[in-house]
């Protein structure tokens, strides 16, 4: 798109693109960022987010200052943590990880935390922070080995992802499902408006959704 400024996603996870698509924002490279995520002990939450989206941009933005096609562009980084009360879910890459994580949200409340990082081309950091609650219903030994099955909760934070079958563990939802999924569309789109990035739906064909 000519004229409008460079944009660099800095995450190598494909919802996050295509939450970005979605809003009709094509990033002109990605930077996954190789950060080590492990909370710290005792870190809360909302800090653990904030720190690691704030990590993921920092080592976005050196790579991006040593390449002279990228110089300058808006950077975006996020994390997802899912918690509840204050204790931090993992991102479940094991089947036992997966089904504690399942065990624990089964007919309870948790909360989903994305952070989002945006460093402007002047290199100034914004952060948001998104918070939503959510409520799963009961879920037996047998919906637990039925969605371990499924293989969907891999690398996903807490143990599942709301994009597939476990939408239907959903009983309520307080705030952003965007956010849950990875990347809160309307504090993203609202950050990069806010900062000089041109978002404007009505590039967008339209198509079927
Ligand atoms: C709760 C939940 C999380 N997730 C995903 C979003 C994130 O990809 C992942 C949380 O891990 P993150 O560490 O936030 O992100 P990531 O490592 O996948 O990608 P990157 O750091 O390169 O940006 O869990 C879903 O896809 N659906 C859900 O319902």
């Amino acid at each position: 798109m000519l004229g409008r400024p460079k944009f660099v996603l800095a995450s190598g996870s494909p919802r996050r693109l295509s939450l970005l698509n979605q809003a009709g924002i094509e990033p002109d490279a990605l930077r996954p960022a190789d950060v080590d995520e492990t909370p710290k002990r005792g870190e809360l939450p909302r800090a653990c987010a904030n720190r690691l989206a704030r990590a993921k941009a920092d080592a976005a933005l050196k790579s991006v200052q040593l390449d002279d096609e990228l110089r300058g562009a808006f950077i975006l980084s996020a994390d997802t943590v899912v918690a509840v009360g204050r204790r931090i879910l993992p991102k479940a890459n094991l089947v036992d990880e997966a089904a504690q994580c399942l065990r624990l949200l089964s007919g309870r409340n948790h909360r989903v935390y994305t952070a989002i990082t945006l460093v402007t081309p002047r290199e100034a950091f914004r952060q948001r922070l998104v918070e939503t609650r959510v409520r799963f219903k009961r879920l037996s030994e047998d919906d637990i080995q039925a969605y371990i099955g499924s293989g969907e909760w891999r690398g996903k934070a807490g143990g599942y992802a709301v994009q597939g079958i476990a939408g239907s563990f959903v009983v309520k939802m307080v705030g952003s499902y965007t956010n849950v999924v990875g990347l809160p569309l309307y504090e993203t789109t609202t950050l990069l408006g806010g900062e000089g990035f041109p978002i404007r739906f009505g590039w967008l064909n339209a198509t079927a959704v």
